[in-house]
């Protein structure tokens, strides 16, 4: 039986019903279930000028294999009427309820894995909830001590110490304990999910010239060596800290499965200047399959027909070999 999928509609007023329209036009071998409101997607289909079939699932028995063309919806209403490109606080409501409901429900055997389009985390955070990203949501809601973000291009993986923390925060984050943390769980789904039978990771430096000596920095002598040597000791496979701004070549990258970078915006603009629109962001460390796109709510391109649905099929892709691959272990 092929894995069920959970995809939520993402920011409302933003491109994510425009990429899942765009995207279950084509072929996947999987059941596809959108959580969101229909109405919201009938109209944004006659926006675009797209015609497909909505179905309307009121339970889980109703959802059967993705045919191109169809989307089939579990419904959950939206607080207000969405006008493209305008964000509504009143619907951040529905957006965290999306998630709720399929982070849950893949907790609860309901979904073999949950695919999400981008939310605008701003509007989430005027409700009054602090909402960092979809990557601390669901740990929060899988209770997980430690998750990992990664993406990956065709060219790379980059995985993140640090998630979404303001600049300021960051060395005080890269603690002994996070990097054991973060690199246990890295080298273990590199493993697992990945099929890198003896994981390569390519640590980058927090430093300029990952510190130079301790000239420029002392947390690779302090903190990043010390605890790269005691990884090494369990047998992980660890090359640096290396100088982030001379890492990214394929001299490096060759060599290795994975980039450690150690916080978001060190290792995610080259990743996504070497594959914007391509890649797919893959939450490690839940016990659920979680899997994203690489770019953001797009509010210019929302209802225009130019926003690109190529990372969110990579993703529907991503999500739907690790859940066929999950399902074949427990076999
Ligand atoms: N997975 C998620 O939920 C993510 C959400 N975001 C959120 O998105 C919001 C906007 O972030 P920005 O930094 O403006 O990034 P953005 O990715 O929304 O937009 C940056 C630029 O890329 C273009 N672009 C983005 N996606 C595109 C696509 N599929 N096809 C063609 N062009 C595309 C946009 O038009 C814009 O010019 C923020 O609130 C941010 O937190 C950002 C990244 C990931
Ligand atoms: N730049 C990627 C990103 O911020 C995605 O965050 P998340 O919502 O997947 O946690």
């Amino acid at each position: 039986m092929n894995p069920r999928i959970a995809i939520t509609s993402g920011e409302p007023a933003g491109i994510g019903p425009d990429i899942i329209l765009s995207a279950l036009q084509d072929n996947f071998a999987a059941q596809l279930v959108v959580v969101g409101d229909p109405e919201l997607f009938r109209q944004r289909a006659r926006q675009l000028g797209l015609e497909l079939e909505i179905k309307v699932c009121s339970d889980l028995a109703q959802i059967t294999d993705h045919q191109a063309g169809q989307v089939q919806i579990l419904p959950t209403l939206l607080g207000s009427n969405v006008e493209c490109g305008k964000l509504d606080v009143a619907n951040a409501p529905y957006v965290l309820e999306t998630l709720r409901i399929t982070g849950q429900g893949c907790l609860d055997g309901d979904f073999d894995a949950v695919v999400t389009p981008p939310v605008h985390k701003g509007v989430l955070c005027e409700t009054g909830v602090h909402f960092s990203g979809h990557t601390e949501f669901f740990q929060d809601l899988c209770n997980s001590p430690q998750v990992v973000m990664m993406l990956a291009s065709q060219a790379m993986r980059v995985a993140l110490v640090t998630t979404h923390l303001p600049l300021k925060d960051i060395p005080a984050a890269i603690t002994p304990d996070t990097i054991r943390t973060v690199t246990r769980a890295l080298h273990r789904d590199l493993k697992t999910r990945f099929g890198c039978d003896q994981p390569r990771i390519l640590v980058c430096g927090l430093n300029p010239h990952a510190g130079e000596d301790g000239h420029l920095g002392r947390e690779e002598i302090e903190t990043i060596i010390p605890t790269l040597n005691e990884l090494r000791k369990e047998g992980i496979n660890l090359i640096g800290p290396l100088p982030a701004d001379t890492l990214f070549q394929n001299k490096y990258l060759e060599q290795a499965d994975c980039v450690l970078a150690m916080y978001h915006d060190q290792g995610l603009p080259v990743l996504k200047y070497s594959g914007f629109g391509n890649a797919v962001n893959i939450t490690l460390g839940l016990p659920i399959i979680r899997t994203s796109v690489d770019h953001g709510t797009a509010l210019d391109l929302a209802g225009t027909g130019q926003a690109s649905d190529g990372s969110l099929k990579v993703a529907i892709e991503n999500a739907i070999t690790m859940a066929t691959n999950a399902k074949k272990d427990i076999k």
